[in-house]
């Protein structure tokens, strides 16, 4: 069967020129493989500098310049290079931004989302989308710099929802939001999922994403520690997690690490 999406061997490594034209070589993804399926919802889970970013960048081919890149990246049984993947870019992979930045400053909110709609060819609703996600229609009236935020984070989710992309790359959607609001975006991504997109939902905060997700990968220093079944992350699942996902597990503190044992 033909995957939606495969990554065989991933490596991302950047160059940094030292004098006399001599180049350093420093990987920071390093042969990553996995697959992902419509319908799921897969999240990367890593510290800060573990590389979820760049994965997630050159899922989107948009990796800078500085960077080398090398294993496959296959969408419907296609290997892609980065112009490819870019070309397939919000009418076939959508992404969520970790930065708030990539909001156009010039722009009010619903313009922005306009954009998006029309980039998506959908029609834009704008209000509507703004309220699903525990914003207020005013909030299409406000510039970039006049969002917490928590807000513009969620005017990216909107925009970046819009069409029906067959994967979205969701970096840190939840980052700045209370756990209402970071429920809500995750519930949205779940139903997309469950709509039939495939999801990559990128996050450090495990136990936060759990119930939303199917999958688990893990990432430590640009290597993948492990992959697992969602479920496995349960008291009565645990003992089946492979050793670094086990540790993870149990440093949680509501599994009985408190730090004054
Ligand atoms: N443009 C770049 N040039 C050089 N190194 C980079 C560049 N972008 C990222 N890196 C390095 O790659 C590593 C992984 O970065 P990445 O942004 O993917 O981390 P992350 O897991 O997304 O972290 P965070 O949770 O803080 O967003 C880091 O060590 C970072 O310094
Ligand atoms: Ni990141």
């Amino acid at each position: 069967m033909t995957k939606l999406l495969e990554v065989r061997d991933l490596s991302v490594a950047f160059y940094r020129y030292r004098a006399f034209f001599k180049r350093d070589e420093i990987t920071r993804l390093d042969g990553l493989s996995f697959t992902l399926e419509p319908g799921e919802v897969m999240a990367v889970i890593g510290s800060s500098g573990a590389g979820k970013s760049l994965l997630a960048l050159a899922l989107l081919g948009l990796l800078p310049p500085n960077a080398g890149q090398t294993g496959t990246i296959r969408f419907r049984g296609r290997d892609m290079d980065a112009a490819g993947l870019a070309r397939l870019r919000v009418r076939e992979i959508g992404l969520v931004p970790q930065q708030v930045s990539h909001l156009d400053p010039l722009a009010r909110t619903g313009a922005q989302i306009g954009r998006a709609a029309a980039r998506a060819s959908v029609v834009p609703r704008i209000s509507e989308r703004l309220v699903a996600v525990g914003l207020q229609e005013s909030a299409a009236r406000l510039y970039p710099h006049q969002l917490s935020g928590g807000m513009a984070r969620r005017v990216m989710i909107c925009a970046a929802e819009l069409g029906s992309a067959s994967i979205l790359v969701a970096d840190e959607p939840t980052a700045g939001l209370d756990p209402a609001n970071r429920d809500i975006v995750l519930s949205r991504l779940r139903a997309r999922a469950d709509r039939g997109s495939a999801v990559l939902l990128i996050s450090h905060d495990l136990v936060s994403v759990l119930p939303f997700a199917d999958r688990v990968l893990l990432l430590e220093d640009g290597v993948m520690r492990g992959e697992e079944p969602a479920a496995r992350f349960s008291t009565a699942g645990a003992r089946a997690l492979s050793d670094y996902a086990s540790a993870l597990w149990r440093a949680l503190p509501q599994n009985g690490f408190a730090g004054h044992a």
